[in-house]
């Protein structure tokens, strides 16, 4: 049996087209209408995978995945960077000059901020979803209606393109990550993602850093988020990539979690993230 996969949004969004990219045409989808809701699905068991949204290379963080993670305790399996080129859609007939309000997913709305600045009278709705604002506007019989979304969107819902790449990055990506009740362990994991905490003394993560620099690890990411419950406390979730994972790496998790107050392996996978440099 194919592999259930469980995204936030519907079809066109970027969602559907990162779970598609990763798991194959041949996967079963099913949709959720909140990030929320994706995990619930695997909670539920009623998916093998979610497929969520970590961050952009515009914006940064989807901070509400990363407490997402926390909350359910889930492990990242997979990631799978996709390019983000946002449209202006609208219904048939529409000209830029009519429009009065727009919707998107927050996320399309941040990442198109310049574009819409020079529109200041339109009205700003976040949906949970870029694909489901252009289903809404397509659905909707306002012609002042528009939404923000991919060039898919606009072939699935029968929307003209008043305008491309409206993100404010000529290169927007965003990544998302696979999301599994278990880790997968594999020959082919050069990727390790964790989440730990720290007691509040001087140099905690500067000794969890330095670790890192002593072994040569590359780190690709770390961000903190509050933790719940706690006032000034926070998680710190990192990324880093090895050449394998081995019982070097072992070891120097082993370190990390003694000089951490609590740490969890989010999980092993792939890098599918290159970093692009400026030519010389
Ligand atoms: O709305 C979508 O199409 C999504 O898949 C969600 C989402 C996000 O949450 O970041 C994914 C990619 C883009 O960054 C914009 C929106």
């Amino acid at each position: 049996m194919n592999d259930t996969v469980a995204y936030c949004g519907v079809p066109g969004s970027y969602a559907e087209e990162a779970a598609l990219c990763y798991f194959g045409e041949e996967a079963h989808l099913i949709t959720a209408s909140s990030f929320a809701g994706a995990f619930e699905a695997l909670k539920q068991q009623q998916a093998d995978y979610a497929v969520v949204p970590l961050e952009n290379s515009s914006t940064g963080a989807i901070a509400s995945v990363y407490d997402l993670l926390a909350q359910y305790g889930f492990f990242i399996v997979g990631e799978c960077p996709i390019e983000i080129n946002h449209c202006l859609l609208a219904r048939p007939g529409t000209k830029i000059g009519d429009i009065t309000e727009v919707f998107s997913h927050e996320q399309g709305l941040f990442q198109s901020r310049d574009f819409l600045a020079e529109h200041p009278d339109w009205k700003q709705t976040a949906l949970y979803n870029t694909a489901a604002a252009a289903k809404m506007v397509s659905a909707g019989d306002n012609p002042h209606w528009a939404a923000i979304a991919s060039r898919r969107s606009a072939a699935i819902y029968h929307l003209d393109i008043l305008a491309e790449k409206t993100n404010f990055k000529d290169r927007n990506q965003t990544r998302f990550v696979v999301v599994a009740p278990k880790a997968i362990h594999s020959a082919e994991n050069n990727k390790v993602s964790l989440a730990f905490t720290l007691p509040h003394v001087s140099g905690s993560l500067y000794h969890i850093l330095g670790i890192f620099a002593r072994e040569h690890l590359n780190l690709s990411k770390i961000e903190s988020r509050p933790i719940a419950n706690k006032n000034w406390e926070y998680l710190f979730f990192l990324d880093f990539t090895a050449e394998t994972i081995d019982s070097r790496i072992e070891g120097i998790l082993e370190e990390i979690s003694k000089a951490s107050q609590t740490l969890k392996i989010l999980g092993y996978y792939k890098n599918a993230i290159g970093v692009e440099r400026d030519e010389e």
